[in-house]
């Protein structure tokens, strides 16, 4: 047989983008559970288009998110945050990596269960801590408490991330493995149990 008479083989990326439709993926949770960098290898995954909306807020503010939160307030940011989303979400497909508060704002929770399947990466208090001292461009951890202030933001939004439509535990393990994860998950979520007919075709 010829390549161009082979079947064209069904694939988990294929299969989820057919079922999203104009919909986006959009990653929720924590500061440093990995949206950004989970989110890029997803979108590659799936060829989608990746946009991180921080990155989107500071190119529309000219600014960086703490200069933003120094000058104008985190009121001023959340704002931007919630039109900026909601300006993304209408240009779907895409995999859309959130600020870690933005998913706080009940409108933009809704704007997401409109437009896209929403996924919360969850991670550990010590996972996220080790993660999130790297680096000084999180305004809200530059206190003299960060560990305080990530058990308080915890408690605070845990069971709000608890309401995106799907979850995965982000932990130590290759970034490869938790895009692997999600690709899976999406794909049960959206595309059920694979057939009886292509379950015994793949034995
Ligand atoms: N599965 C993982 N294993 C190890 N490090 C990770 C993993 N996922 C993310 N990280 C690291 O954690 C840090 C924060 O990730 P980032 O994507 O910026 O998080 P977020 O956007 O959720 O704040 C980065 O240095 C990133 O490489
Ligand atoms: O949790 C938050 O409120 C924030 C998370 C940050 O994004 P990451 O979650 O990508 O770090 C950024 O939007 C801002 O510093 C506020
Ligand atoms: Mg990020």
């Amino acid at each position: 047989m010829s390549d161009a008479e082979l079947p064209v083989q069904a694939s988990p990326e294929a299969d989820i983008l057919s079922a999203l439709g104009g919909r986006s993926i959009v990653l929720v949770g924590m500061m440093g559970v990995g949206k950004s960098t989970i989110g890029r290898r997803l979108a590659a995954r799936l060829k989608l288009t990746f946009v991180d909306a921080d990155t989107e807020i500071e190119a529309a503010a000219g600014m960086t998110i703490p200069e933003i939160f120094e000058r104008h307030g985190e009121q001023h940011f959340r704002d931007g945050e919630a039109r900026v989303i909601a300006r993304l979400l209408e240009g779907g497909p895409l995999v859309l990596a959130t600020g870690g508060g933005a998913f706080m704002r009940e409108e933009t929770r809704s704007r997401i269960a409109a437009k896209a399947i929403s996924i919360w990466l969850r991670a550990d208090h010590d996972v996220i801590m080790r993660r999130v001292r790297r680096r000084a461009d999180r305004p809200l951890l530059q206190t003299p408490d960060p560990e305080g202030t990530v058990t308080r933001l915890l408690t605070e939004r845990e069971p709000v991330y608890g309401k995106a439509d799907l979850t995965i535990a982000s932990r130590e393990v290759p970034h490869d493995k938790i895009v692997e994860e999600c690709i899976e998950t999406l794909h049960a979520y959206l595309c059920g149990p694979p057939s009886a007919d292509i379950a015994s075709a793949v034995r």
